[in-house]
């Protein structure tokens, strides 16, 4: 099966610094994935080699069969990113700033437009379309960047510590979401974080640690194999870290 993401053996570094040490991990296609690590882990780097952000010079990215190196093109067409820092316009309306977006992906204006609004559809912001994204709560933001991150209709999303600095209920409200576009849309998801509450029994667990893949599958899988009572103590005997730090 062709897998949504495939990673094979890549390493970077910053320097003499290595940020990431021989990676290899995938994401099958329609399936949410939990890429579990502390500040400092590795996945804000990992995420900018994918994105091309940097060149990876050390292993090989696949997006569905097309490598980010080679084919870039095709790779970045099926992929959708939301970054950790927000990066809407705050002076540009909700449309607008969907509009640009999907003007770099060579998507012509009436089109754009009609992909936004069905965007902000999903959104529940549809009625917000003309306000500035100043006025908007945290979690309608990243709401927004979601839906701009899909416009161009790719089949896998890379999210980036997407609720962080949201409060408890903005938090559900996105992680629900985005578990209900991997489930109803067939679209497959990283979803980069150090909360342990975000991770469900079934969900494929990565967990990365000083640049290291520790341990990869079924959430359950990871913590019988390391005869854990849940997916927080099966992190912190394979890295040695306290649990403490995988809370909000
Ligand atoms: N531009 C850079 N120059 C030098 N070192 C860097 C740079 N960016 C990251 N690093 C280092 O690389 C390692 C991995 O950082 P990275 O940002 O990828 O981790 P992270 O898991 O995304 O953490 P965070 O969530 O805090 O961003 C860290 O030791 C970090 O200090």
């Amino acid at each position: 099966m062709t897998q949504a993401l495939a990673i094979s053996g890549l390493s970077h570094s910053y320097g003499s610094r290595k940020a990431l040490d021989d990676v290899s991990f995938s994401v099958a296609p329609g399936s949410f994935a939990v890429l579990l690590g502390l500040n400092g882990a590795g996945k804000s780097t990992l995420f900018s080699l994918i994105t091309r952000l940097y060149a990876a010079r050390q292993g090989e990215i696949d997006v569905f069969g097309r490598n980010v190196m080679r084919a870039p093109g095709a790779a970045l067409r099926r992929l959708g990113v939301v970054f950790q820092a927000r990066t809407l316009d705050l002076e540009l309306s909700l449309m607008q700033n969907l509009v640009y977006h999907a003007a770099l992906h060579g998507i012509g204006p009436l089109e754009a437009r009609r992909l936004g609004r069905a965007a902000l559809e999903r959104a529940g912001l549809l009625e917000r379309a003309d306000d500035k994204a100043r006025a908007l709560s945290g979690g309608q933001m990243r709401r927004v960047e979601i839906a701009r991150a899909l416009l161009h209709g790719p089949r896998l999303l890379l999210l980036d510590e997407p609720t962080v600095g949201l409060d408890i209920k903005a938090r559900a409200d996105i992680l629900a979401l985005v578990r209900d576009l991997a489930r109803n849309e067939n679209l497959g998801v990283l979803w980069a974080t150090h909360l342990i509450d975000e991770i469900e029994d079934d969900n494929q667990v990565v967990i990365l640690h000083q640049g290291k893949v520790l341990a990869t599958g079924r959430a359950a899988d990871i913590v019988a194999a390391q005869r854990a009572k849940n997916i927080g103590e099966a992190f912190a005997r394979l890295t040695g870290a306290g649990e403490e730090k995988l809370s909000a």
